[in-house]
Order: C-alpha cells, then sequence, then structure tokens
C-alpha cells in the first residue's frame, strides 16, 4: 500500500515498459508452449541428413546436408534443446524468508550470479550519512545490464553481511569471495540516462600512472588520436567511455574535460606566433625582427609552463563519397623545419594525385617564369581588392610586392580530384579549418637537437630567392627557435592536428606521411570535428560549448 504520487508513477512506468511485455511473452511461451524436448536435436539432424544421402544425392538433399552441417546451424539446435528442457543456467539460490523487515518496505534484494567479468560499479562512503552507495555504474557492465542496480543506491548488505561501519575496502573483499551469486540488499532509486557520442583524446592516458582515478581496473586507458565513445557524462570529474571497435562493450571510467579545467594548470593564456612569410611565397624567412620577438617572448611569459594540455576533441563520423572532394592536407610547422621539402617531395612522388597551390604575387613576370605555374601575376589594385575581400589564406609584403595563397587557389586543386597540399602559418589555420575543405591536418615537428644537428648539417636555409648569396647553413639558434616554436605551435593548436610528425630522417618521414595518408582516405569512415556538422549530437543532448573553446 502506497499513498505517493512517486511510487504511482514508478510502478506505472515500470507496468507500461515495453522490455516487460517482451518478457512476460516470452515466460509464457516457455510455460504453456509445446516444446519439442527431445535433448539431442543436433544427432537427429545428422541422422536426416544420412538418411536423405541414402535417398540420391540429389541438389535439394545436398544443400540441406550443407546446411545442416554448418556449426551455426548445430549451435542453433544445441540452444533449442537447452531451451527446451529449460535448462537456463544458473539457478539462483532462494531469497532467504526473513531478508525482508516489516519496516524496510523500499528496500530491494539483488541476486547476481558471478561471472568472471567485474560487476561494473564503483561504491563509496557517503560522507554526510555514512552509508556505502554505488557511485557509479559502468555502461556495459554486468550491473548495467541487470538493471537492478543504480548509481546512488545505498548498499545494506552483501551475502548477508551488513555493511554498515564497514569500509569500501572491506565491502571489496566481500563481493570478490568465492560465491556462485551475489546477494545485495539495497534501497533507494535513481534513473540514469544513455549518452553516446564520439571524443577524440588529444593525449595520451595511462590509469596506472594516476594517483587519482578511483579504481584502476575500471578505468581506460588510451593514446593520443584513439576515438571514444562518451556513454556516461553525469559525473563531472569522471566520464565513462568505451574505445571504438572494442568488442568489450563495458564501459571504463576517463578523466573528464572538467578534472582538467579544475586543475592549478587551467588557465590558458593567449599566445600569437610570431607572425613570419613563408618560403613558399619565395619571401625567404621569417624576419630578424620576428626571430628577437619570438625569443623575448619565450622568456617574458613562461608560456611554456602555464598553457593547459588539451583532453578531447569531440568529432563525427565521416562517410566520404567517392564522387566527393578529397580532404585538403594541411602541412604546419615552424619555419626551416622541412614543411616545404615535405610538400615538394609528396607532389613529386605522385603529381597525378597530390596538387598544391599557386601563389599570387603583384611582381613582374620574369622570363623563364610562367602565369599559372610559378604565379598568378596581378596588379595591386585588384590585390587589394582581394584582401578587402577576404580572398587569401595568407599574404604578405616583400621588397615592395605582395605574395599570397588565395581560397580560389586551394578550390582549383580540388576541383581538379587531387588531394591539395597545402602549408599554412599557424595563425591562420582558421581560414581552413572549415566542413568545406575537412582539412586533414598534420603537424611537422623538428626532431631533438642533436638529430636535428645530424640531419640538417648539409641543409641549407634558403634566406632570398632572388639573392643566391643569402643561402646560409642553419645555426645553432636556428634550431632552438625551431624547437621552442613548435612547442608553441602544439601547446596552442595541438588539438587541432590529426598527424604529428617528427622531421628527423626525410625519407622514413615521407614513407610514413605517405602510408598515413592513404590510410584516411581509404578508411571508410573518418573522424571529423563535431562542429563542421550542422547538427552536431552534442546540441541535441547537452551542451558541450566548453570544448569548442579550444578552437
Ligand atoms: N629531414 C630533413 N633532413 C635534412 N634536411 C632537411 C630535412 N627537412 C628539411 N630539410 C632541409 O631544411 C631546409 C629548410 O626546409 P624547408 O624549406 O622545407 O623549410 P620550411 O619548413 O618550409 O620553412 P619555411 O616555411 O620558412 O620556408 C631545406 O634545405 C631542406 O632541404
Amino acid at each position: 500500500h502506497t499513498d505517493r504520487e512517486e511510487d504511482y508513477r514508478f510502478l506505472h512506468s515500470m507496468l507500461m515498459e515495453k522490455k516487460l511485455h517482451l518478457l512476460f511473452k516470452v515466460k509464457t511461451r516457455l510455460c504453456y508452449k509445446d516444446l519439442m524436448t527431445h535433448p539431442a536435436a543436433p544427432f537427429l539432424c545428422f541422422q536426416l541428413a544420412e538418411e536423405l544421402i541414402d535417398q540420391g544425392w540429389r541438389d535439394e538433399v545436398k544443400e540441406l546436408v550443407a546446411l545442416f552441417s554448418k556449426p551455426n546451424f548445430k549451435i542453433l539446435l544445441a540452444v533449442h534443446d537447452a531451451v527446451a528442457q529449460r535448462d537456463f543456467e544458473p539457478r539462483l539460490p532462494p531469497i532467504p524468508d526473513d531478508a525482508l523487515e516489516d519496516d524496510e518496505d523500499s528496500v530491494k534484494i539483488v541476486s547476481l550470479v558471478k561471472t568472471k567479468d567485474p560487476l561494473g560499479a564503483t561504491i563509496k562512503r557517503d560522507k554526510s550519512t555514512g552509508a556505502i552507495v554505488v557511485a557509479r555504474i559502468m555502461r556495459g557492465g554486468a550491473a548495467d545490464k541487470s538493471g537492478l542496480i543504480h548509481e546512488g543506491d545505498e548498499l545494506k548488505e552483501v551475502n548477508g553481511v551488513p555493511l554498515e561501519h564497514r569500509k569500501p575496502k572491506e565491502i571489496l573483499t566481500l563481493l570478490v569471495q568465492n560465491n556462485e551469486s551475489i546477494d545485495y540488499k539495497q534501497c533507494a532509486f535513481s534513473f540514469v540516462t544513455c549518452l553516446s557520442l564520439f571524443m577524440q583524446a588529444l593525449f595520451d592516458y595511462d590509469p596506472n600512472d594516476d594517483p587519482t582515478v578511483p579504481s584502476k581496473d575500471a578505468a581506460v586507458a588510451f593514446k593520443r588520436g584513439d576515438v571514444l565513445r562518451i556513454v556516461s557524462m553525469e559525473d563531472d570529474t569522471w566520464w565513462q567511455a568505451c574505445h571504438l571497435g572494442d568488442s568489450n562493450t563495458r564501459a571504463g571510467l576517463i578523466p573528464s574535460q572538467q578534472l582538467h579545467e579544475r586543475s592549478p594548470i587551467a588557465t590558458c593564456p593567449s599566445v600569437s606566433f610570431p607572425a613570419g612569410l613563408r618560403r613558399s611565397f619565395r619571401l625567404g624567412r621569417k624576419s630578424s625582427l620576428a626571430r628577437e620577438a619570438a625569443r623575448s617572448r619565450r622568456w617574458s611569459t613562461g608560456v611554456h609552463s602555464s598553457i593547459c594540455p588539451p583532453t578531447y576533441k569531440e568529432v563525427i563520423p565521416y562517410h566520404r563519397d567517392p564522387r566527393d572532394r578529397h580532404r585538403l592536407v594541411v602541412l604546419v610547422g615552424p619555419s626551416g623545419v622541412g614543411v616545404n621539402e615535405l610538400k615538394r617531395r609528396l607532389l613529386i612522388s605522385d603529381p597525378d594525385h597530390f596538387g598544391v597551390t599557386v601563389p599570387y604575387t603583384t611582381r613582374e613576370r620574369r622570363r623563364q617564369e610562367t602565369e599559372g605555374v610559378d604565379y598568378h601575376y596581378v596588379s595591386i589594385h585588384k590585390f587589394e581588392e582581394d584582401i578587402l575581400n577576404h580572398r587569401f589564406i595568407e599574404y604578405g609584403r616583400y621588397k615592395g610586392h605582395y605574395y599570397g595563397t588565395s581560397l580560389d587557389s586551394v578550390h582549383r586543386v580540388m576541383a581538379e580530384g587531387k588531394v591539395c597540399l597545402l602549408d599554412v602559418h599557424p595563425n591562420k589555420i582558421k581560414h581552413v579549418y572549415t566542413s568545406e575543405f575537412k582539412p586533414y591536418m598534420v603537424f611537422v615537428k623538428p626532431p631533438r637537437i642533436d638529430e636535428l644537428r645530424l640531419t640538417r648539417r648539409r641543409a641549407k636555409f634558403i634566406c632570398d630567392e632572388e639573392d643566391k648569396t643569402s643561402v646560409r647553413i642553419f645555426s645553432e639558434e636556428d634550431f632552438e627557435d625551431m624547437i621552442n616554436l613548435a612547442e608553441t605551435i602544439e601547446s596552442q593548436c595541438g588539438h587541432l592536428f590529426d598527424k604529428v610528425i617528427v622531421n628527423g630522417d626525410m625519407a622514413e618521414v615521407l614513407r610514413e606521411l605517405k602510408v598515413d595518408l592513404e590510410k584516411v582516405e581509404e578508411a571508410d569512415v573518418q573522424w571529423i570535428p563535431a562542429k563542421w556538422s550542422c547538427s552536431s549530437p552534442t546540441k541535441a543532448r547537452r551542451s558541450c560549448g566548453h570544448l569548442d573553446g579550444w578552437i
């Protein structure tokens, strides 16, 4: 008997539950239907096949015999036998008569059969009441599948042992004891909703290295770039997630985005990159003034120690139709790291597949140059008009002439059906980081300084294409600048990169990049930022706007 409206509501929703109706139907069928109870259907099947063969080896007989000998058909028959004999394993012990006391009308007894899998739940002591409560239920785990245990439920007893004044550790010992089943006496109900969205990890995580994780066994390890299916964000600190494609459907704990935000290193100062003109415009390396600025900023802001690490990026699956244009491939890296060299070698390796943009300039065409091959030659008036109309991804002025890469030139390469290779300054990424280009972002990183010294021994830094005398060898300072700038770029834009490649041995790097690009092109599913889709799944479920703050 109850007068409480919420009890009525609970009962009503439970009785109206479709799953419950289906279960009743199954039960009725099992109880009343006259099932064939012969215990050896697979054997009968074998006998029948033999009899059929005696009748002559006709096509129909051949087909039937082939069907009977298939392992899945045999298993189906074995399952039929098990069901027909009502041989449902395992048998649960009866609930003790004295289990329910009169005053415990909201207590339920839950009996779960132990399997090799863990229960998939964590418990904690409620600080205010001292009660032992279920802290988390791992989605897909035994507790979740049972539908009988919920987050917030209070545990009263385990296998008849009262839990009052017991520490969570002692309770865990009770749970792992060698019983076939576990009986829980618990009260209170709470309902959880199931969520499913995808996050790409932007950092490596190993619970064994994390002293703050509530349970190492319940946590999921992952690597940067892994796509995780998030099934619960109800806890501010620990989300629940599964690895994509993991056959194990049980979710585990991963640190939430908020957990990082709450950490003392959560403030994220905005750092801009030293502006420099890329050599892809034949403009030489960044000016000494810009280098000075970069160096002074490096020492004055202490930027490297105060930037918060990237956490997750919400992603959605993208299935590229073969008729669709290829994704743009964007190469980013500090000046001198080898972005142009990599681009050039990729292009030479397969000029029918890869393409590069032709820059625009206002300078005079030279005798050996060809319009549309070396440059597009335009007037100053036209160039400035295009600047005002935001047609350039990047542009700059050198020795009185404008140079720039336009969005149109990217479109042109893509329209030819080629993979457009583009190198951009980190400050300009935003111009191409759009659903229109769906860029695959590659960060070209310098190796450690000793490897830089070794590999760049003979490499020259061309300062000015027009003045060949300005070719010079990398200095120690150039290497340091390169490494420091790479660190800044990675900490500021790391969340945007799909691939990080360390440019040590050029031949090896080229091979690695080609394999990676091929893999991306051939993949059935590619993962792209959810913000490139008009209907991000989170918009419908819950706001995850803070993630966008990273871009
Ligand atoms: N892995 C490598 N091993 C040896 N030399 C390299 C390697 N990568 C690049 N280089 C050499 O380093 C020099 C600079 O490379 P590159 O012009 O590609 O730099 P960049 O990143 O495009 O810089 P910028 O944007 O300033 O032009 C070139 O002489 C190039 O051949």
